[in-house]
């Protein structure tokens, strides 16, 4: 039989928790695999009242036991008895929410949980728990002994799949931030992964430009010429279908969009902006270039609408979908 997923709570006092008992009720209309809550059972059945949902939780100790409750009860593996109060972060909240994360990739890398799927947190709270990531992706990447370099964030949705070569960093330390190399090896990497995990033979990767009409021959930066034209040029060299670099302004309309599979940008704005405007409710984060799966909803904690019933479950529907397509492909390659 296969493991079932494990979905970590997030920070409790954000919509992470309602979205598991949201998403757990649609389980039989949205098709969704065995899927199992890492954190606290109390946040969890008070989330989904608060929202209407009649969830019944049935507490686990480990992922076997999931597949016996999952279909009359929502499992969760408690792992701590947290008060309910959405909206307002507390570093109780914070550390269950990392406490969760450690937990969570810790069974998908011991293979008693098939793949990682994990709640919105808030960075700047988990940081004033002692988490020195920029995130969860190289949270996860370093307990998977990956380095932070080597693991690849893509943001996927219906219309869109998009990687930014930088993420959580300053737009300032951008330009500096970016060689040839390291573009020829996320892009490369993106491209294993998706022929990998989504059963692409030759993606085609399109790669943006850094500056406005990709340098305009220079006359409006270097970079694009110096810097991502040679990256572009070593992927093409390696057998990868990469084209670029292309004035970024014109290449995620929707005929652009059809040339192809996903958009190789130079940083966080230029790629989670055209993919959140077009899919934000079935956004999918997925970390690209790891030994275990993982996928997150590609929203945040959204503090101000928890417990109010507003969040929309679609985006965790989709991580969860997809982390478990994902790791079907891989239980049978
Ligand atoms: N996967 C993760 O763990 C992510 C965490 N974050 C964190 O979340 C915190 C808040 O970040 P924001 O930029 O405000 O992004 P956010 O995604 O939490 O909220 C942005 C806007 O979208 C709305 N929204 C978010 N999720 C929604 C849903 N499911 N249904 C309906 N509306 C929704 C919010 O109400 C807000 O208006 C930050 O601390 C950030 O670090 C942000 C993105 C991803
Ligand atoms: N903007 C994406 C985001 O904030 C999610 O980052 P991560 O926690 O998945 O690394």
């Amino acid at each position: 039989m296969t493991a079932p997923l494990a979905l970590t709570i997030g920070d409790p006092a954000g919509v992470g928790p309602e979205l598991a008992a949201a998403a757990w009720a649609l389980r039989d209309s949205e098709g969704l695999p065995p899927f199992f809550v890492v954190g606290s059972a109390r946040v969890v059945e008070e989330a989904a009242r608060r929202r209407g949902i009649s969830a019944l939780v049935c507490t686990v100790k480990a992922p076997d036991e999931v597949a016996e409750c999952f279909d009359g009860a929502l499992p969760v593996l408690d792992l701590a008895d947290l008060r309910y109060t959405p909206g307002e972060p507390d570093d109780a909240g914070a550390s269950l929410a990392l406490n969760a994360l450690a937990t969570a990739t810790g069974l998908v890398r011991s293979g008693a949980a098939s793949a990682l799927v994990t709640g919105p947190i808030a960075k700047s709270r988990l940081a004033r728990v002692g988490f020195d990531h920029p995130g969860q992706t190289e949270f996860v990447a370093q307990a998977c002994g990956v380095t932070a370099e080597n693991a690849v964030m893509m943001l996927a949705g219906p219309s869109l799949k998009v990687v930014p070569i930088t993420v959580h960093v300053a737009l300032r330390l951008v330009p500096d931030m970016l060689t040839a190399e390291l573009i020829r090896t996320r892009a490369a990497i993106t491209a294993a992964a998706l022929t990998r995990d989504y059963g692409l033979t030759a993606p085609r990767l399109a790669v943006a430009g850094l500056n406005p009409h990709a340098g305009e021959d220079g006359r409006m930066g270097h970079e694009d010429t110096q810097v991502v034209a040679p990256a572009v040029a070593l992927l093409r060299d390696a057998g990868i279908n990469a084209f670029g670099p292309l004035p970024p302004d014109t290449m995620f309309h929707a005929e652009a969009r059809e040339s192809y599979d996903v958009a190789i940008c130079m940083y966080h704005d230029q790629a989670l902006i055209p993919m959140k405007a077009l899919d934000f409710d079935a956004g999918v984060n997925v970390t690209l270039g790891l030994p275990i799966i993982r996928t997150s909803p590609d929203h945040g904690t959204a503090f101000a609408i928890a417990g109010t019933g507003k969040a929309r479950v679609g985006p965790t529907i989709a991580a969860l979908r997809m982390a478990g397509e994902c790791a079907a492909r891989r239980a049978s390659a």
